[in-house]
């Protein structure tokens, strides 16, 4: 049996280093490189598009090598965890100098989507969020927890239903999922466990070590004191986290952690994630953010911290009163107050992410230039303070408070403007971080190895002067330092002082006592410097990390703040209103108007609505004909709600809003097929969803429930949808259904709160006009074939689709031809069978269409064989119709 080829040393340090982060990508430092070795390197070439060559680990194999220079490996990283790679950062832990033998390495940290910190990896006014997920099957109880670790925050829920657990998953849209091994990721949710880290139960969710870590890490006695003694499953899914962030930071102190604050639902207006995808609250439907979502809209901060704390809000509204007039009151006042909102937009323009950057200088990983951001914004804070009370009058309660707690940080600031220089280098380790003045030691250090070159030159001076050498030179090589070189013709005139150190072909090298001297100072001095900048720079951080809840403080209240003058400056800018919100259930909105649309199309393009839900009409049955607007009103006034109780104003002259504990909404199709779901199954289950889930204080949005089946099906669907939801508890829950099935209007008057409304068209001159107004009363038809034909569809198709629209509604109105299935359907649905339907009622008496053609025909105009031609058109269409 032939032994394995024996390995270099490198190799064996790199596999057993590899052998604990099989998961990871390992970049190990050869130099001035990270080198990537075997499958991992066959990644990373592909990955980030470099060269993959290969190295012999022995004289035989050849395994597969690439590299990226140590400077910029920012970049590459990257590149890696934007799509979703893990990378074990393997550098040299001691002085290759001083190495014997192989050089010690070691991995420093790991790097993974979901704990990065460092701004390249992240979005500014997005939160990165790293969850943990634990579900007990038995007991039927589980929950999620979350943390941002470059901020800091963290929270989390508990639950009975698994499926609420995995909509809150999807919501937040975790960079990584923590789960048990062998745990199901429940159907439906693939998409928001796309990045999942499977951790064995046991340590990482063990609930002994939660109990012994959690209390330990934020500093407080035991698990009651963070209401997590009665949510064992909370307690293991935060355990987990803490473990997780132990196994990848490879640093103990994970004290930049704030307080742990479970997630109240209760506290909170409930936007499921498919919700949030159909009002396109964060992302437009085709999946790509920014202009055409409500955020975009929303959006005016200045500041990072701003918008992610306008993120959580969208995400997350308030259920209650307090807080929202309370916001309310805040946005009111710099509403009102123009000049005051620019001062504050002015200078909050200039402060850096605070949070994220004292996190960096937390965890020892900041950059010079963090420091210097840091002293900036720390500058910007007395500029902000000034512009809270130059009004002079009362300020609102919460800006009171926030200025009650104001800490201008003044002695960081002080420090930071002391000890930084203003061009500091890119990296602590290069030098020139700190001013002259900031330390006596440092700045005689610096005057030595600055004025070393001055003083060697002296030193050549004096003695090509005393010894009448001119041509004497002054070299440096690695090997014995500095030296004095003569030329060979020369060198019979050297002192007696030199003492010869090396003979080149035409010259001789020489050393004095003197020089060596000289030398060992510089050298010194260059080594005590250096390390000398490093423990200033250490002390420099602890002092900055130490002050880390005070920035947190300020953080808070700076997000705030800029979250207030964002309200107030798109309220202002789009003349929207502040809307009334009470604890009854009524919905009353004049003007309303759609905030996106509206921006999209332009302000003067957009026809305001109104709506009212109240015990007359809590159930809202829009038809209407195609595109005239119904999708738009049902969302419009769901945006309205979700306004409102974030504490911003709304697009409309008017609102007063019943507050809403939850806002459903199916709109419009939404496929599933990656995940072998039809339209109609995604459909059925998110309104199955809704069934389960509204009560009487939620608001629901549904928009042509039912159409994905045929016909029959859908419209029985769509019919118990309505009952049930206009016949729930004592009254009916709030709710705005459009649809295409006109039969439905027949509930109105058969159950107390429906009521029948339509958006208005006019025709004029067999062409249709939308006029966008949401008035009373059915529609008549759907307009779907002279809509089809405003869109391009080409004559043909047109005119065939109203000759089997005719044939359909003569078949309807009672025909001979009506098929058994149809009958049976009709006798099934109340409102269908017997009595005509409007549409039935108002359809023209129908005739077939080639009577239609007969007619118009000009019969002395035709030629014999073209009246032949037609006929045999005619008799090949009626035997086709028959099917013979
Ligand atoms: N109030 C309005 N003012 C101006 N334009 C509007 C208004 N409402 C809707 N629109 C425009 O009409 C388009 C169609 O509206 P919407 O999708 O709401 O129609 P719909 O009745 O739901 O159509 P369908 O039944 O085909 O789904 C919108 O994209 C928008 O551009």
């Amino acid at each position: 049996m032939s032994s394995a080829p024996k390995l270099t040393p490198m190799f064996e340090q790199y596999l057993g280093i590899k052998q604990e982060y099989p998961d990871a990508l390992l970049f190990y430092r050869m130099g001035d490189f990270y080198e990537v070795f075997f499958e991992d390197a066959q990644i990373a070439a592909r990955e980030l598009q470099i060269a993959l060559t290969s190295r012999n680990p022995n004289s035989e194999t050849k395994v597969p090598m690439c590299g990226v220079p140590h400077h910029s490996v920012d970049g590459y990283l990257t590149q890696l965890l934007e799509k979703g790679y893990r990378v074990a950062i393997c550098d040299q832990v001691e002085d290759p100098k001083q190495a014997k033998g192989l050089v010690r390495r070691a991995v420093t940290r790991v790097l993974t989507p979901g704990t990065v910190i460092e701004d390249a990896n992240l979005a500014s006014k997005s939160h990165n969020y790293l969850a943990a997920l634990w579900w007990d099957a038995d007991k039927g109880a589980g929950a999620l927890a979350w943390v941002d670790f470059s901020t800091g925050e963290w929270s989390g829920l508990a639950s009975r239903r698994a499926e609420i657990l995995w909509q809150w998953t999807a919501k937040l849209g975790p960079r990584e999922l923590l789960l048990p091994l062998g745990h199901e990721v429940l159907p439906h949710y693939a998409e928001a466990a796309k990045q999942v880290n499977r951790l064995p139960a046991l340590p990482a969710f063990d609930l002994a070590a939660a109990r012994r870590e959690l209390p330990k890490v934020l500093g407080v006695a035991d698990l009651s004191v963070l209401d997590l003694e009665d949510k064992p499953e909370l307690a293991r899914c935060c355990g987990a986290l803490l473990c997780y962030l132990r196994q990848t930071q490879r640093h103990d102190e994970l004290g930049h952690l704030g307080a742990f604050r479970p997630l109240n639902l209760g506290d909170h207006l409930i936007l499921d994630e498919v919700t949030e995808r159909n009002l396109e609250l964060f992302r437009r439907l085709d999946g790509k953010t920014g202009r055409g979502t409500l955020r975009h809209v929303l959006d005016e901060t200045m500041t990072a911290m701003g918008g992610r704390l306008l993120e959580s809000r969208l995400r997350q509204p308030w259920r209650m009163l307090a807080p929202i007039l309370a916001t309310q009151e805040a946005v009111a006042w710099l509403f009102a107050e123009d000049e005051q909102r620019g001062r504050l937009r002015m200078a909050l323009e200039r402060v850096y992410d605070l949070e994220r950057l004292s996190t960096r200088v937390f965890l020892g990983r900041a950059a010079p230039k963090d420091y210097l951001a840091l002293r900036e914004s720390l500058a910007v804070l007395p500029e902000v303070r000034q512009a809270l009370v130059s009004t002079g009058g009362d300020l609102p309660t919460e800006a009171a408070k926030i200025l009650s707690a104001w800490d201008d940080l003044e002695d960081i600031r002080d420090l930071l403007n002391r000890a930084l220089s203003d061009n500091p280098p890119p990296v602590i380790t290069e030098g020139g971080l700190f001013k002259p003045g900031f330390d006596s030691e440092l700045d005689e250090l610096l005057e030595l190895s600055e004025h070393g070159e001055a003083k060697l030159k002296e030193l050549l001076e004096v003695e090509q002067r005393e010894n009448d050498l001119p041509k004497l030179r002054l070299g440096y090589n690695r090997v014995f330092g500095y030296y004095l070189e003569l030329s060979k013709a020369a060198h019979d005139r050297a002192p007696e002082h030199f003492i010869r150190r090396q003979t080149l072909a035409n010259a001789e090298r020489y050393v004095t006592p003197a020089l060596k001297e000289l030398e060992e100072k510089i050298l010194s001095a260059a080594e005590i410097l250096k390390s000398l900048e490093y423990k200033l720079f250490q002390k420099l951080r602890e002092t900055v990390a130490k002050a880390r809840p005070r920035f947190m403080v300020m953080a808070e209240a700076l997000a705030t703040l800029d979250y207030w003058q964002s309200m107030a400056e798109v309220a202002r800018r789009n003349e929207w209103l502040r809307p009334r919100l009470h604890e009854g259930l009524e919905l009353r909105i004049r003007g309303g108007r759609h905030p996106v649309v509206e921006q999209v199309q332009g302000r003067g393009n957009f026809i305001p609505n109104d709506l009212r839900l109240d015990e007359f009409c809590r159930l809202m049955l829009i038809t209407g004909p195609n595109m005239a607007g119904k999708s738009t009103i049902l969302r419009q006034s769901a945006i309205i709600c979700i306004m409102a109780q974030m504490g911003s104003y709304v697009p409309a002259s008017e609102a007063d809003i019943g507050l809403v504990d939850r806002v459903f909404s199916r709109v419009g199709a939404s496929d599933n097929l990656a995940q072998g779901q039809s339209t109609f199954m995604v459909e059925m289950m998110e309104t199955a969803r809704i069934l389960r889930q509204a009560t009487m204080r939620s608001l629901v949005i549904l928009d042509e429930i039912g159409r994905g089946t045929s016909t029959f099906d859908g419209l029985a669907l769509a019919w118990a949808v309505v009952e049930e939801f206009a016949r729930r508890g004592k009254g009916a829950i709030r709710t705005l259904f459009a649809t295409h099935y006109h039969e439905l209007t027949a509930l109105e008057g058969r159950i107390p709160g429906v009521r029948n409304y339509t958006v208005a068209i006019k025709e004029w001159k067999g062409d249709i006009i939308f006029l966008r107004r949401l008035v009373p009363g059915p529609s008549d038809r759907s307009y779907g074939i002279e809509v089809a034909r405003l869109a391009g569809v080409p004559d043909s198709v047109v005119r065939r689709a109203r000759e089997i629209l005719s044939e359909l509604e003569r078949a309807k109105s009672g025909d001979a031809t009506v098929s058994p299935r149809t009958l049976s359907c009709q006798t099934l649905l109340p409102g269908m069978g017997g009595k005509p339907s409007k549409v039935t009622a108002t359809a023209k008496a129908a005739e077939h269409p080639l009577i239609q053609e007969l007619r118009e025909i000009k019969v002395d105009r035709l030629t014999p064989l073209e009246a032949l031609n037609l006929l045999q058109t005619w008799k090949n269409r009626i035997d086709e119709e028959s099917g013979s």
